[in-house]
């Protein structure tokens, strides 16, 4: 087996959880990786006494340690079942169970486009008052790779330009992804991201690569993309 096909591959697990038992389970860690998500922006704008600090450190600790009783060995990887649900609660910008990420929602209005709307706070600051340069990177490899796989074939990044045309400021934000050209294994994607209604705040083009080691056949059956994006 290649290296890259054990290393990566490895992490789309086959899981055979019925649906409506994943949908259960997604509602209840998105639910608490909301809770969290508040606990990191309440963190970073709190002015409370540095000893109310430490009270709720300890009692932060004290979660950790219960969460801890029953963890996964590594990542949560891309699990998906033979139902065609597939499901990626730790990915940085779209996992459900990811305090870290946004959360963003992806529609793909069709094969080859897409776009998203959400919100960025004070986690995502780089300038001040401003969205950081590698998040708004971040959001738009996610949605451009998205968009390259349409989740019916798997594509990596290979290449990726950003121009930041503008300051993005922190708050409701829009990003569109399309498919711009596509030949054999290479898919080129333009994107942007920006205040809806505005002109961008940053444009990308994006070459995805179908990887040599992609096992076509079984992708096929797989994973198809989460019932809410
Ligand atoms: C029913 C089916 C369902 C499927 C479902 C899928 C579910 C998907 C889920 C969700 C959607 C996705 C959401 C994810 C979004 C996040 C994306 C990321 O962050 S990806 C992580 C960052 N990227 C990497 O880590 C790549 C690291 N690089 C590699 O692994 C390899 O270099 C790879 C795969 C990119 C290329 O390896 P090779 O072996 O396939 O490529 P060779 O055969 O050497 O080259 C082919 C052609 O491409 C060019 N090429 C190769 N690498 C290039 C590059 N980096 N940039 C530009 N061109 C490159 C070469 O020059 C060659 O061109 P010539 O055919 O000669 O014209």
């Amino acid at each position: 087996m290649h290296d890259n096909l054990g290393m990566t591959m490895g992490m789309f697990i086959h899981d055979e959880v019925p649906t409506d038992e994943v949908e259960r389970r997604e509602k209840a860690v998105s639910a608490l990786a909301d809770s969290v998500r508040d606990l990191v922006d309440a963190t970073i704008r709190t002015t409370v006494a540095d000893d109310e600090l430490a009270a709720v450190r300890a009692e932060v600790d004290g979660l950790v340690a219960r969460l801890r009783t029953a963890q996964l060995p590594g990542p949560a990887g891309v699990r998906y079942n033979s139902e065609g649900r597939s499901w990626n609660w730790g990915n940085a910008v779209v996992g459900r169970g990811n305090a870290v990420a946004p959360p963003v929602d992806i529609v793909h209005d069709g094969f080859g486009s897409a776009y998203a709307e959400m919100t960025l706070g004070a986690a995502y600051e780089g300038p001040p008052g401003m969205v950081h340069g590698g998040v708004s990177a971040l959001m738009l490899d996610q949605i451009m790779g998205e968009t390259a796989s349409g989740f019916r074939r798997l594509t990596m990044t290979g290449t990726l330009t950003l121009r930041y045309r503008r300051p993005l400021p922190l708050g409701p934000v829009r990003m569109e992804a399309r498919i711009a050209h596509e030949e054999g294994r290479k898919i080129t994607v333009e994107a942007q991201i920006g205040v809806r209604g505005e002109d961008a705040a940053v444009e990308a083009t994006g070459l995805f690569l179908i990887p040599s080691w992609a096992p076509l056949a079984e992708t096929e059956q797989g994973w198809s993309r989460s019932a809410e994006g």
